[in-house]
């Protein structure tokens, strides 16, 4: 993917120490030595202020959400008003992973800004309204906390934009291959395009067409659609970049050589050999690129026609958003296929496949239209049942587990096995972060394959550990 460089906090951090080595030890203890109700009261003013805003509302405004991160919000003022005596490589990673997050989640980086400046203001006037502190003291305190919530903040943002760029590109992928239903067709047509575009532009050199009139191939519709579309929906920049200076260089030929051309058959000729050449490239270029998409299925795993785990952050997002604001519950199954690795040992890596592949339909079967089913990983699926709560995701699981179980999986006339699969169930409890919510069906997951296989274990609903 391209704009992503490579991250370096060292410039942070070595600015960040130098800001702490070059602060007295008195500034220091006034931040650190701020009481419990004066941080709280600092997270407070922050939640009060931010919940009056709509889009912040979407991610703080749940009880569980509110209360988890009000004491987060705490433990994370302590410990960069107290950096002096952190770990500041520690705290560092621990912004990244904060700023990974909101990405993750989809927080909007100027939301996080402005609740930054938020927290500064309420912190500088309580400072400032410190009867006992002078005001040097007041200066000192305010200019170290205001520059250590900055450089936290600025983690943050270096790590939110590359994890933000990857999701951005991932969703507008995943919406351009659902506007391209079929892309079989569309490769059909764009290549048809090409041919009719080379066929005319033969055409009218033969009819000896004015050389105004000729249409240049970055101007045809097959150009239009490769600069407007067709670079958008390829993932591989190489090639696109290779189209594009054949295109160039087929419009530069069209505009220098052919334009000075004589009416000289033989040159002509030669000219056309050039240019079928270029043609070509493009041709098997562009062939290849579609190829790779239509094996890939719109996004969907080639082998099981299911959706690739590449879009279940774009997907849980979206209906994470849906289950906030209609306030509807969802569930997310994990499920992976019991002893597998003996599948594989005893009948081959063929039948393997095609056990793959009866799981898939049978999920497929199970599942409404309107939910969603992935390949999650190698002999694993993931399952997210939209407008279910765990207890009808229960009995729909239990149902499909067992009708798994008691279908036979041919190897030939005279073999066949039975195949089974345990779940991890967990019903969204509106944090935003789906990746905690996919961690709590893995975990329920592995309890499953503990207590036996061939069964199903459930997050308790509302409860909530540090996961
Ligand atoms: N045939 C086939 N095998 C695969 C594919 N992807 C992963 N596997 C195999 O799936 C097996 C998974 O094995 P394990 O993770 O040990 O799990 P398991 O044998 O199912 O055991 P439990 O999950 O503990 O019940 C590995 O041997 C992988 O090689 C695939 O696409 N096709």
């Amino acid at each position: 993917m391209k704009n992503i460089q490579p991250l370096n906090y060292d410039i942070i951090k070595n600015e960040w120490q130098l800001l702490i080595n070059n602060t007295n030890t008195a500034t220091h203890q006034i931040l650190m030595n701020l009481s419990d109700q004066e941080v709280w009261q600092l997270v407070d003013a922050y939640y009060q202020y931010m919940l009056q805003d709509e889009k912040a509302k979407l991610f703080l405004s749940t009880a569980q959400v509110e209360e988890r991160l009000s004491a987060s919000m705490n433990n994370w003022l302590r410990k960069v008003l107290g950096s002096s005596c952190e770990d500041l490589s520690e705290l560092i990673t621990h912004q990244r992973n904060v700023g990974e997050v909101h990405a993750r989640i989809g927080l909007p980086i100027d939301l996080v800004a402005r609740g930054a400046r938020k927290l500064k203001y309420e912190l500088f006037q309580l400072l400032l309204n410190k009867p006992l502190l002078s005001e040097k003291e007041i200066s000192d305190a305010i200019f170290f906390s205001g520059m250590a919530i900055d450089s936290a903040i600025e983690v943050m943002t270096v790590a939110f934009t590359p994890s933000h760029q990857k999701m951005m590109h991932d969703q507008e992928h995943f919406r351009l291959l659902t506007v391209y239903d079929d892309m079989s067709v569309e490769r059909e047509r764009q290549l048809g395009a090409l041919k009719d575009w080379e066929n005319q532009f033969i055409y009218n050199i033969a009819t000896e067409l004015p050389f105004e009139e000729r249409v240049l191939l970055s101007d045809s519709e097959f150009g239009l659609w490769f600069s407007h579309k067709g670079q958008h929906i390829f993932r591989q920049p190489d090639l696109i970049k290779k189209i594009d200076s054949l295109i160039q260089k087929i419009d530069r030929l069209i505009t220098t050589e052919f334009a000075n051309e004589s009416s000289n058959t033989f040159s002509r000729i030669h000219l056309l050999r050039l240019l079928r050449q270029d043609i070509e490239q493009v041709n098997m270029i562009l062939s290849s690129i579609f190829e790779e998409i239509v094996k890939s299925e719109n996004g969907k795993d080639p082998m099981t026609k299911l959706l690739t785990r590449r879009f279940i952050p774009t997907i849980m997002r979206r209906e994470i958003a849906l289950s906030i604001s209609s306030g509807k519950p969802f569930t997310i199954a994990l499920l992976d296929i019991d002893y597998f690795k003996k599948i594989n040992d005893n009948y081959g890596h063929a039948v393997g496949d095609s056990t793959l592949k009866s799981i898939a339909v049978w999920l497929h079967e199970y599942a409404r239209s309107s939910d969603y089913v992935f390949r999650y990983g190698g002999e694993e699926f993931m399952l997210l049942l939209v407008e279910t709560t765990l207890s009808q995701a229960q009995l729909l699981t239990e149902r499909l587990r067992n009708y798994i179980a008691s279908q036979k999986i041919e190897v030939d006339v005279d073999t066949s096995f039975n195949v089974t699969i345990s779940a991890g169930l967990v019903e969204f409890d509106n944090h935003p972060d789906y990746q905690r919510l996919i961690n709590k069906a893995d975990k329920m997951l592995y309890q499953a394959k503990n207590n036996g296989r061939n069964c199903i274990e459930s997050y308790p609903f509302g409860m909530d550990n540090s996961l």
